[in-house]
C-alpha cells in the first residue's frame, strides 16, 4: 500500500510475524502456554488415549493456521450450497462472476491480482448477501480452504467509506497469527485501494494513549480488541459498520475468547452488519453464533458424501509394537510404495518409530504437535516434493494434508478418541489421506491387543464396511493386495 501508515502496518506485520515463535507464544492471551504434554499409551487402553482438553484446543487454532501455510489454493468442492435466509422473499441472487457484484475497481483489481477468476460455491452466494443495502447478518459455515476469509475480506473493503479516517470494519481472529494470516489476505485484496488502512490490534502493537486510530479496517485478537475499544478508547466502536468474527469454532474452544466477542459485540451500534464465519458445523457453534448474531442469514456446504469404496482396507494381527514393525517392513519388502503415510498415537511411538524406519534405510519425515507450526507446514511441503517417502505422525496431521502420491495409510495406532472409544472420522480423515481423485488407495491398520481389534470391529460396524485380515509373513499374499 502506497501510504506510509499502511507501510508502517505491514513493517509492524513482518516486525510481528518474525516474532512470533519467541513473542507470541508466550501470550496468554492469545495462544495457551506450550507446557510437557504427558505422553499416554492411549491405543493400548480405555480411557488413556485421549489429550487433555487444553491439548485439544491448542489444536485447533494451529490445525487451522497449518492449514492456511500449507494450502496451495482453493479447496474445490461440489458441494451443493443451503442457504437460509431471513426473508425468504430477499430478491438477493448468488452470483457466477466477480464483475456482477459491482465491486469498486480497485477491489476487483485486487481480486483478479490475487488469481481470482470467479467466486467459489461460498462466495456466490455469500457476496451479494454480505454486500446489499440495508446490510444483512449472516452466519457462514463451510470447509476450509472454501473461500470464506477472501469473502468477508471483499465484504470489509467494500463496505469502508475511505473519506472517514477512523475504524470502520472491526474483525476478532482467536490468535495472534490466525489474525496475521487475515492481515496479509485484505494487504493483497486491497492493494490497489491505498486509501484504506489496516492496523492489527494485537499484543505488542503498543499505540501511545489517547491516540485516535485513523484506519478504517482493525484486524486483531478479542482481548486486544476489547481493550482498544473500552479501556484504551482507541476506537470508538458506534462507528463499527462491519463485524466479523473469524474461525468461530477455533475462537469458541477458548472460553475467554468467547466472552471477550461478546463483550465487544454488545457495544456495537444495532446498525453493525454481523458476520460469522467457521469451518465446522458443531453444535457448539451454532450455540456460539446464536448468542452473538442477531437474526442472521445462514449459508452452509453440504457436507460431502464421504465414500471410501476407492481404498482398500486390511488388518494385521501383531503382539507388540516390534511386531508392527517388523509387519511394516514385510510390506515395504513386499511392494513399491510410492509415498506412505503412518499414523501413531503419540508422539513418543511416532518419534521411536521414524527412528527404526531410517535405520532401515527409509527417508523419513516426522510429524508431530509439539512442534512449531511453521516447521510443520515445512515438514509437509518437502514430503509433498517427495523428498521423504514416508511421513510418520500423529492425529493433529491428520487433516488437510493433501499428497497426492500418497498410496498407503498405516494405522500403526488405530484412532481413538479421549474415552477410549473409536474416533470414526479421524479414521476417515486418516485413510483419506490416499486414495484422492478417485486413485486407489490402501489402507493398512495394525492391531496389537484385544482392545485395539474391538477399535477396529467397531469401524467396521460403523462404515459398515469389512476390513479384511492381512499376513504380514506372506509375502505372495502382501503382493496381492498392491494390484
Ligand atoms: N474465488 C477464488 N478463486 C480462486 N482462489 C480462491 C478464491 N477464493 C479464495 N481463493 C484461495 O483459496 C485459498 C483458500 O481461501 P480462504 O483462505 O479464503 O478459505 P477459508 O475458507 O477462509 O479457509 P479457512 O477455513 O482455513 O480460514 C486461498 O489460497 C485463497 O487465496
Amino acid at each position: 500500500m502506497a501510504t506510509d501508515s499502511w507501510a508502517q502496518a505491514v513493517d509492524q506485520q513482518e516486525a510481528a510475524a518474525e516474532s512470533i515463535s519467541t513473542l507470541q507464544l508466550n501470550e496468554k492471551e492469545d495462544k495457551p502456554k506450550d507446557k510437557p504434554k504427558a505422553e499416554q499409551n492411549g491405543a493400548k487402553a480405555a480411557g488413556e488415549g485421549g489429550k487433555t482438553e487444553e491439548e485439544e484446543k491448542e489444536d485447533k487454532a494451529a490445525q487451522s493456521l497449518l492449514n492456511k501455510l500449507i494450502r496451495s489454493n482453493l479447496v474445490n468442492t461440489t458441494n451443493q450450497v443451503e442457504v437460509l435466509q431471513r426473508d425468504p422473499n430477499s430478491p438477493l441472487y448468488s452470483v457466477k462472476s466477480f464483475e456482477e457484484l459491482r465491486l469498486k475497481p480497485q477491489l476487483l483489481q485486487g481480486v483478479y491480482a490475487m488469481g481470482f477468476n470467479r467466486p467459489s460455491k461460498i462466495q456466490e452466494n455469500a457476496l451479494p448477501m454480505m454486500l446489499a443495502e440495508p446490510p444483512q447478518n449472516l452466519i457462514a459455515q463451510s470447509q476450509s480452504g472454501t473461500g470464506k476469509t477472501a469473502a468477508f475480506v471483499l465484504a470489509m473493503l467494500s463496505h469502508v467509506d475511505p473519506n472517514n479516517r477512523w475504524p470502520q470494519c472491526l474483525c476478532v481472529s482467536p490468535t495472534y497469527e490466525l489474525a496475521l494470516q487475515t492481515g496479509k489476505v485484505i494487504e493483497q485484496m486491497g492493494q490497489f485501494y491505498p486509501e484504506v488502512r489496516l492496523v492489527y490490534a494485537i499484543r505488542g502493537n503498543k499505540l501511545e494513549r489517547g491516540v485516535k486510530l485513523q484506519e478504517q479496517i482493525v484486524i486483531g485478537t478479542p482481548g486486544t480488541v476489547l481493550d482498544w475499544c473500552q479501556k484504551l478508547k482507541f476506537i470508538d466502536p458506534k462507528k463499527i459498520k462491519v463485524f466479523v468474527l473469524d474461525e468461530a469454532d477455533v475462537m469458541i474452544a477458548t472460553q475467554g475468547h468467547q466472552d471477550q466477542s461478546i463483550r465487544i459485540q454488545r457495544m456495537l451500534p444495532k446498525s453493525c452488519q454481523m458476520l460469522l464465519f467457521s469451518a465446522t458445523f458443531e453444535e457448539s457453534v451454532w450455540n456460539f453464533a446464536k448468542r452473538i448474531i442477531p437474526d442472521p442469514n445462514i449459508i452452509k456446504l453440504k457436507r460431502e458424501e464421504e465414500t471410501l469404496d476407492t481404498i482398500k482396507q486390511y488388518y494385521v494381527v501383531c503382539n507388540s509394537k516390534e511386531q508392527k514393525f517388523q509387519a511394516l517392513c514385510n510390506i515395504y519388502g513386499a511392494i513399491t510404495i510410492a509415498q506412505a503415510m503412518i499414523f501413531c498415537h503419540t508422539r513418543k511411538t511416532a518419534g521411536w518409530l521414524a527412528g527404526e524406519l531410517s535405520r532401515e534405510g527409509h527417508q523419513v519425515a516426522l510429524l508431530s504437535g509439539e512442534m512449531q507450526v511453521e516447521q510443520r507446514a515445512a515438514v509437509i511441503d518437502r514430503f509433498r516434493n517427495g523428498k521423504e517417502k514416508v511421513l510418520v505422525t500423529t492425529n493433529v496431521c491428520a487433516r488437510g494434508i493433501d499428497v497426492e502420491q500418497v498410496s498407503v495409510v498405516i494405522n500403526f495406532d488405530l484412532p481413538v478418541d479421549k474415552d477410549g472409544n473409536p474416533d470414526n472420522e479421524t479414521y476417515l480423515h486418516r485413510i483419506g489421506r490416499t486414495g484422492r481423485f478417485g486413485k486407489r488407495g490402501l489402507a493398512i491398520n495394525m492391531v496389537d491387543s484385544k482392545f485395539s481389534m474391538s477399535i477396529l470391529e467397531r469401524i467396521q460396524e460403523h462404515f459398515n464396511k469389512t476390513i479384511e485380515e492381512l499376513d504380514t509373513d506372506d509375502l505372495d499374499e502382501i503382493e496381492k493386495i498392491a494390484h
